[in-house]
């Protein structure tokens, strides 16, 4: 799935429109959305003989209610329009064939919806919207028990960035018509446009196809292929090894949470550089791992994860040091440098020299900041133009791109909903998180699981000949959003622990992974 903005899908249109196409497009949009009512109408009970109401406005979103309305009279559904702008002379000022189709339909014009109404579709505003709306007096009082179909946006949300300027009319589905617009997935446009269903309306080809316009959306699908399960001849080697720079004297848990995180996503070797109390407590909990001062040979890694309970003492300041002067060392190296997951600590410590530096060493980097670590490092770092965005929405998406590029690194901005912006500007959206993940812990698991995504492309790379961006490789924001899903899927899945404690997610992840690479062959 790929979402792109409401202006993206008006572009997409225009040669359509041109070529006289419109009044098909709204009739295809207008029968798809009629599916859908229709649909709701038979969960609750019998389509004909109920009633629709759609709250009219004056553009083509409009226009779509209106026909869906005729399309529904013609199922028996009693279908009532009312519009929400009137001219002096008392007529309705809306889309004149669609209300012609009503009319012939037999349809009923009203002042108010109906107390009886089972659905009310808002065709008030879709991706014409403009600036803040004031909701008009009959979207005020709905029927207690109807239910709020939006046609294509819910009105009052921006369909580019989910930003919501004004009043909002909350819907408990979307139908949304030739692409997902980005604004039903962000911010307030998100809460308000409740379930989306897309409807096609042929616009698939005339859609901008590079991958770094729109928003990625990540499934099972998508992680079993950026996430493969390991060759039939692969070796702990050959699977990846990921060096943690991880835990303290302080913190040594974060090292043990994410150790497991990365054994967890099938790391052939995972091994700790920290202190004794922390390599103590790794290797208490997972045997498998190793853990020594230094970790593994700068050349053997390959993926570093730095951050997670390092502290922000001048050792953890040299530890980050380390790690970093072995990526940039490697990738002088014919296998190229090993990837590196900036997280938790590390994101309070880094400097924009050593992003700079390890963007020249070709390296993959990706900084997992949550909310707030997100709020400090733009102050810290700051970015000409990423700063004032409007945050509610996709001005986060657009902030998040704007940093990554002028950074040069990924950047997995994590919380209930994940976003990942790379510096070309390819984005990532992974939903399935929620609240069962925010507890503390969760985090340094996700950056040992993004560890072992990343050290297994890259061993993989090696194995194929050499880690250079050849043409195939997954990008490094794909890579992040499924390192996301996999955390997600343990710790809100059937696999997660009871009560989703941190320190169960990595036996969780294992179960993930697990179920991703051999459920074919009946090994889960
Ligand atoms: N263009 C196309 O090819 C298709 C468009 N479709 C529908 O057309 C919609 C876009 O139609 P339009 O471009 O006519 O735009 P809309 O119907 O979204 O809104 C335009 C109207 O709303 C008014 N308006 C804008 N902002 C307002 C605000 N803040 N408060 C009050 N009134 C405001 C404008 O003055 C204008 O009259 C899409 O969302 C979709 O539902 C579909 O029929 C599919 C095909």
């Amino acid at each position: 799935m790929r979402a792109f903005t409401g202006t993206q899908v008006r572009e997409a249109e225009r040669p359509l429109l041109a070529a006289g196409q419109g009044p098909a497009l709204m009739r295809r949009a207008a029968w798809g959305l009629a599916e859908h009512v229709a649909a709701v109408l038979r969960a609750r009970g019998r389509v004909s003989g109920a009633t629709v109401a759609a709250l009219v406005g004056t553009g083509n979103n409009g226009g779509d209610a209106l026909w869906a309305l005729a399309f529904l009279r013609r199922r028996g559904v009693e279908a009532v329009a009312v519009p929400v702008v009137r001219d002096d002379d008392g007529a309705p000022r809306w889309h004149a064939e669609g209300a012609a189709a009503l009319r012939a339909a037999e349809g009923r014009v009203a002042d108010a919806v109906p107390a009886r109404a089972a659905v009310v579709v808002d065709g008030i505003l879709g991706t014409g919207a403009r600036g803040a709306l004031t909701l008009p007096a009959a979207a005020r009082d709905l029927p207690a028990g109807a239910v709020v179909v939006a046609c294509d946006v819910p009105s009052g949300a921006d369909a580019d960035t989910g930003g919501v300027a004004g009043e909002v009319l909350a819907a408990a589905h979307t139908v949304t018509f030739g692409a997902v617009k980005t604004g039903l997935l962000l911010g307030a446009g998100a809460a308000a446009a409740g379930r989306v269903h897309l409807v096609d309306i042929g616009l698939g080809p005339h859609l901008p196809p590079e991958p770094r316009t729109g928003l990625h959306g990540v499934d099972r699908a998508a992680v079993r292929r950026l996430h493969p399960a390991p060759a039939p001849d692969a070796h702990k080697y050959t699977r990846g090894v990921v060096g943690l720079a991880a835990g303290s004297q302080r913190y040594p848990g974060a090292a043990v949470l994410a150790v497991g995180g990365a054994l967890g996503a099938g790391a052939g070797m995972a091994h700790l550089a920290g202190p004794a109390a922390a390599q103590d407590l790794v290797l208490a909990a997972h045997p498998a791992a190793l853990a020594s001062a230094d970790g593994p040979e700068p050349d053997r890694a390959d993926a570093w994860v730095v951050g997670p309970g390092l502290g922000a003492d001048a050792e953890a300041r040299a530890r980050l040091e380390r790690v970093l002067d072995a990526v940039s060392a490697a990738g002088r190296e014919p296998a190229g440098a090993p990837a590196v997951v900036v997280d938790a600590s590390a994101l309070e410590l880094v400097t924009a020299e050593q992003l700079t530096a390890l963007a020249a060493s070709g390296a993959r980097v990706v900084l997992t900041p949550h909310a707030g670590e997100w709020a400090r490092l733009r102050d810290r770092l700051p970015v000409a133009g990423a700063k004032d965005a409007d945050a509610g929405g996709a001005g986060e998406l657009e902030r998040l791109r704007a940093w990554a590029a002028a950074h040069r690194v990924t950047v997995l901005l994590k919380g209930p909903r994940t976003l990942v912006a790379a510096p070309d500007g390819e984005a990532w959206l992974m939903r399935d998180g929620g609240p069962a993940l925010g507890t503390a812990g969760t985090g340094d698991v996700l950056a040992g699981v993004l560890g072992a995504v990343l050290a297994a492309d890259r061993a993989r790379a090696v194995r194929a000949g050499g880690p250079s961006p050849a043409a195939g490789r997954p990008s490094t924001a794909a890579l992040a959003a499924a390192a996301a899903w996999l955390h997600a899927r343990a710790g809100t899945g059937p696999a997660a622990g009871r009560g989703a404690v941190a320190d169960a997610l990595p036996a969780a992840v294992g179960t993930v992974t697990a179920a991703l690479w051999w459920e074919d062959d009946g090994r889960e």
